[in-house]
């Protein structure tokens, strides 16, 4: 190394998928802080997606009014880890994404190719400007949005430790209900015909099911350094 100058960490691609509640988003966004990378929620944009056609009142039954109107949402997400945004057409929509109207529909909305098409050139680009390396977290990301990636985790959990935890964000609500649904959407997720929910044959499976988000978080950097020292 030339004037005895500390090596620069290459930018390093981390695919992390899973169904929901298994930790994506808060390992990835705790994991790429932590390493100074930028992060993506890819789920974010199915939802902001999901959120316009519900606004604009296409039939979400029909595949073919879905497919008709994938290009016209302007979608933007900030890739802040510490301060993640998703605009379409200007709107911040990161509240009205999360509602259990979006939450009940955006499978249906996720599983059409040409809406697929469409949010995979967006995170492409998304990861190909991310100059410094980014975590991407999703579902195919490790299978079909960035095959390439130095490090693919698919992390996994019991679907009663995952529907503890989602229903521990909303106050009140129905932990056996939340495990219905979420078994639904993954069952959903996972037998569509188009980059389904899949662990990557190369990806590291992680089961969170019996361990804090802080032991998750420390064994991803852990993997990710590793990577980086070329192990
Ligand atoms: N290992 C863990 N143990 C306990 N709670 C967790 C763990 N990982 C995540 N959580 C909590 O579970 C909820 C869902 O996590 P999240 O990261 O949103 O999952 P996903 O993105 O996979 O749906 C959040 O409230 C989060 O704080
Ligand atoms: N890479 C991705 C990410 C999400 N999705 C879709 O978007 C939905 C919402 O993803 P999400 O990550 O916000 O879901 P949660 O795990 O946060 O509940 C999923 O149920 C999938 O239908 C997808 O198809 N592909």
């Amino acid at each position: 190394m030339e004037n005895g100058a500390a090596p620069t960490a290459q930018p390093v691609i981390v695919a992390i998928d899973g169904p929901s509640g298994t930790g994506k988003s808060s390992t990835s966004k705790a994991v790429a802080a932590q390493l100074g990378l930028s992060y993506l929620d890819t789920g974010a944009q199915y939802r902001a997606i999901t959120w316009w056609m519900v606004t604009n009142g296409i039939d979400l039954t029909d595949p073919t009014a879905i497919a008709a109107v994938a290009g016209k949402p302007e979608i933007v997400s900030g890739t802040d880890p510490l301060a993640p945004t998703i605009t379409v057409d200007g709107y911040d929509v990161a509240g009205p994404i999360r509602t259990q109207e979006v939450t009940s529909k955006v499978s249906a909305v996720s599983a059409v190719p040409e809406v697929r098409t469409r949010i995979t050139e967006l995170q492409r680009s998304i990861a190909a400007g991310a100059e410094g390396g980014i975590v991407v977290e999703g579902r195919d990301i490790g299978t079909t949005v960035l095959p390439d990636a130095d490090l693919k985790i698919f992390l996994t959990a019991s679907p009663e430790a995952r529907a503890a935890r989602r229903s521990g964000e909303v106050k009140g609500s129905d932990v056996a209900a939340t495990r219905e649904a979420l078994i639904q959407r993954d069952a959903a997720d996972s037998s569509r015909k188009t980059s389904p929910l899949a662990k990557a044959g190369d990806a590291v499976e992680v089961d969170t099911t019996e361990l804090t988000l802080a032991q998750v978080i420390e064994c991803v950097v852990t993997l990710v350094e590793e990577k980086r020292a070329g192990k």
